[in-house]
């Protein structure tokens, strides 16, 4: 991957830089089907395929507009913005989960979107998931018996009792999130993103978390965090992007960032 250097000699530390992420000049579009009046239903969806009718109301949602950075190894970025400013959308389009309307984004690697990659069963037991979110990130049946006590110790899932054993039905929805955490988690990624899993654990695991975070930046990775937590991201991101309305507003240092987002917010 070609390097921008806007015709400045890079020094010694930028030139070791690895890019992770290129995201260039992206839009992502949504496109929202059947918003005519009256053609919501599912009855005048059937009446639309029975008659071969293509469907009238189409509503376009510009969710991402003509964003641009680059990530690069061992960075962790806060992603943050007011609701629906995109920041969902563009971690999902980095994951390759949304296609781009226009622009690209480059990656290295396989980026895994914390929540999404490890989609979990409801009816099956804690282990049985451990299991299943192991293979369905990448992770040989070896790697994952080796890792199986530290992801269940990690997700502190039996700090009250036998959970593991138990269908992920009966887990309280923080408990489902350290799961889905814990075994994203104890995979080493290219590019790690997650959405909000901070917020849902209790002070304890996100102290655990931001430590397993930053382990994972040292193992030269890349990792984005979506919050709406300030604290969160202060704790555990050196680099911030600020969307709004679908547009990259600032991209900086933390503290700066956050500074003027407070600013602005009133927050
Ligand atoms: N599946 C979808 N279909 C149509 N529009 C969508 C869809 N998902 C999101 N949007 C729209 O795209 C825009 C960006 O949404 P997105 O979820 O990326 O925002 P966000 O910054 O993550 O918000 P929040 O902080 O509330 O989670 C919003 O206007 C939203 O309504």
């Amino acid at each position: 991957m070609a390097e921008q250097n806007n015709g400045v000699q890079p020094t010694a530390a930028a030139q070791e830089r690895i890019p992770t992420v290129i995201a260039d000049d992206l839009h992502i579009v949504y496109r929202v089907y059947g918003t005519g009046a009256g053609k919501g239903s599912a009855t005048a969806a059937l009446n639309r395929i029975i008659r071969r009718k293509p469907s009238t109301g189409v509503r376009e949602v510009h969710a991402v507009k003509g964003v641009s950075f680059t990530a690069y190894r061992g960075e962790s970025i806060g992603l943050i913005g007011s609701n629906g400013s995109g920041k969902s959308t563009l971690l999902k389009a980095v994951a390759g989960l949304l296609p781009a309307e226009r622009g690209k984004v480059y990656t290295h690697g396989q980026p895994s979107l914390l929540g999404v990659n490890a989609a979990l069963m409801n009816d099956l037991t804690g282990e049985k998931n451990v299991v299943l979110g192991g293979l369905a990130m990448g992770m040989s049946r070896e790697q994952i018996r080796e890792r199986y006590d530290g992801i269940v110790d990690f997700s502190g899932i039996n700090e009250k009792g036998d959970f593991i054993s138990l269908p992920m039905r009966t887990y309280s929805s923080g408990m489902a999130a350290r799961l889905r955490f814990s075994i994203a988690a104890a995979k080493d990624h290219d590019v790690l993103m997650i959405d909000e899993a901070l917020a849902t654990g209790d002070r304890a695991f996100q102290k655990r978390s931001e430590a397993r975070i930053r382990e994972l930046r040292k193992e030269a990775g890349t990792v984005f965090l979506v919050s709406h937590n300030n604290k969160s991201i202060r704790d555990t991101c050196d680099r911030v992007l600020w969307l709004e309305r679908g547009e990259l507003l600032m991209d900086g240092p933390t503290d700066e960032v956050i500074k003027a987002y407070e600013k602005e917010t009133g927050k």
